[in-house]
């Protein structure tokens, strides 16, 4: 479960409980007032305009951030009072997507998404093969001994989102995961986001792409300058179709062109699946 309670949050400010005195400083707040529970299993779209807030919001569901005001609870644990050991734990089962990638570049394709496995313990033998299958899944076989610099802005994408799956993370945040990829693409992550989903994985996805929220009618918590706008922020829901009302009532037919049934995802072949440390 991921729960927000009187959310604030101040940039150069220190974290609340972090060191006595803190009066919270004079620059105004990023997130103000942020209140909403999100069940464990649930997809969300997170969204708002440029500089609304929104990878504010995922960096604390990260746990990478510390709010400066209220508490934010994820996976059970109260990050303001949690320790920084229990954080980095914590942190590992949770996979992320970022804007700018960061996938380490000294490292190929294939290593940045073996990566959380081998921080995990497994061995090489079994996580050969589920990287492999993975990175052909995302359409990059053959660029599996490539550094990032030698890809594509797509690709790195594409190696970004393998490398936060391929654990099957308890929690997965995603921020614009599609912004370099085509519209074919796009559909292919969806559906992996979905299988993952459908699995067990709690999703929160912050993203500007509407075709996206057509496919996939899901509840949307909607920011404006820092504060979620609509009842309790959480939409039931989405954003609404040119000439159409894709509500939840009437979930949108999957478009030509989106993956068959036979092509799903990884992640939902996996038996026996249990999420990290789960
Ligand atoms: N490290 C930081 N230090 C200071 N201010 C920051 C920092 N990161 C973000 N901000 C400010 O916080 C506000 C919200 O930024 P954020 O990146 O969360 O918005 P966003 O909704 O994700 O925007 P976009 O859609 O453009 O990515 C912006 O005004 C930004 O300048």
């Amino acid at each position: 479960m991921l729960r927000f309670t009187g959310v604030g949050l101040r940039y150069g400010a220190p974290a609340r409980g972090s060191g006595p005195g803190f009066a919270g400083g004079a620059a105004p707040e990023t997130l103000r007032d942020l209140t909403f529970t999100l069940s464990e299993g649930s997809f969300t779209w997170l969204l708002g305009p440029s500089g609304a807030g929104k990878t504010s919001v995922l960096r604390l569901m990260q746990c990478v951030l510390r709010p400066t005001r209220g508490e934010v609870e994820v996976l059970g644990v109260a990050v303001s009072r949690a320790r920084r050991r229990d954080l980095a734990l914590l942190r590992r089962r949770i996979g992320a997507v970022h804007q700018d990638f960061r996938l380490l570049p000294h490292l190929s394709a294939f290593d940045n998404v073996a990566l959380p496995l081998r921080l995990a313990g497994r061995s090489e033998s079994v996580l050969r093969a589920e990287v492999a299958e993975l990175l052909a899944w995302v359409g990059l076989a053959g660029k599996q001994h490539a550094l990032p610099a030698e890809l594509s802005g797509g690709e790195q994408q594409r190696v970004a989102i393998a490398r936060a799956v391929i654990a099957r993370p308890a929690l997965l945040v995603a921020d614009e995961p599609t912004g370099n990829l085509d519209a074919a693409q796009a559909r292919r992550l969806l559906a992996l986001l979905i299988e993952l989903n459908r699995i067990g994985t709690t999703v929160v996805v912050a993203t500007h792409n509407e075709e996206l929220l057509l496919r996939h009618p899901a509840p949307v918590l909607r920011l404006e300058a820092g504060r979620l706008v609509g009842a309790a922020g959480a939409e039931p829901r989405p954003a609404e179709a040119p000439g159409g009302e894709p509500g939840r009532d009437a979930p949108a037919p999957a478009p030509a062109g989106a993956p068959p049934d036979d092509a799903r995802a990884p992640a939902a072949r996996v038996s026996g699946f249990r999420h990290a440390g789960a």
